[in-house]
């Protein structure tokens, strides 16, 4: 077992005292913080580094998805923010991959882990023929976590149900990081491919991203505590 909780907060707010009311009630030593469009597009990356200052490390989920020139600069810019975890979208392909990857280079042993999203869980296989897919999800999943891989990414974001096939098909080290992650009698809100915390470890996900289940329930820390102790941490 990891020494440190997988689990990563994500911090969806709209509202900076929210935000900092919340924050407040963390400890670094219980998760990591997760930062995404909603909060970085209001606040910008003060609102990471005011994170970093808490002793919090931060998983940048800006899913970039570019021509590779602009996704590789993007990348190297949160290098320089020093996030501990930064995405791209697979389905930019591998040329756009590569290029990200390739920017980390400078930085060495202090990179940003660099993972890409597959399949969004809140998309239902039924779903993807809409979007070109003539494939099910796992398939599809299967499919972007092998170019991900060979694009020499540290890991992807994928539903915990697809975990437990992945864990065949790719290295060993490769991280699979899953969101749609409910605890028994929260409400599922817009996902789609879910499993409970306990599932999603038992079908050996690395990291469990949890936002409403924990950042909108009356006793945010308790949750996170109630979470944590569930899976042994
Ligand atoms: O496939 C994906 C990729 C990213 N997310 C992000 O994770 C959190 C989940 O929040 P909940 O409130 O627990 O639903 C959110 O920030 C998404 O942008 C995802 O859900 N699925």
């Amino acid at each position: 077992m990891a020494e440190k909780s997988p689990l990563i907060v994500a911090l969806d707010f709209a509202v900076r005292s929210e935000l900092d009311s919340l924050v407040a009630k963390l400890d670094p030593s219980l998760c990591r913080l997760k930062v995404g469009k909603e909060l970085f597009t209001l606040f910008g990356p003060e609102v990471v580094r005011d994170l970093q200052r808490r002793g919090f490390e931060v998983f940048l989920d800006l899913k970039f998805h570019d021509i590779p020139n602009t996704t590789a600069a993007a990348v190297a810019a949160a290098a320089d923010l020093g996030v501990w975890m930064v995405n791209v979208h697979a389905s930019g392909g591998r040329k756009m991959m590569s290029a990200a990857k390739a920017a980390l280079a400078p930085f060495g042993k202090d990179a940003p882990l660099l993972i890409a999203v597959t399949v969004l869980t809140s998309m239902q296989s039924n779903e993807l023929g809409s979007i070109g897919v003539n494939d099910d999800a796992v398939s599809q999943v299967g499919r972007l976590a092998k170019l991900t891989a060979d694009s020499g990414l540290d890991g992807v974001v994928c539903s915990a149900q697809e975990v437990s096939i992945l864990r065949d098909q790719i290295p060993d080290n490769f991280l699979l990081v899953t969101p749609g992650i409910r605890p028994e009698g929260s409400a599922l809100g817009d996902q789609q491919r879910v499993a409970t915390p306990s599932e999603a470890i038992s079908m050996g996900s690395d990291y469990l991203v949890i936002g409403r289940p924990i950042t909108r329930c009356a006793d945010p820390l308790a949750m996170l505590k109630q979470i944590n102790a569930s899976l042994g941490y």
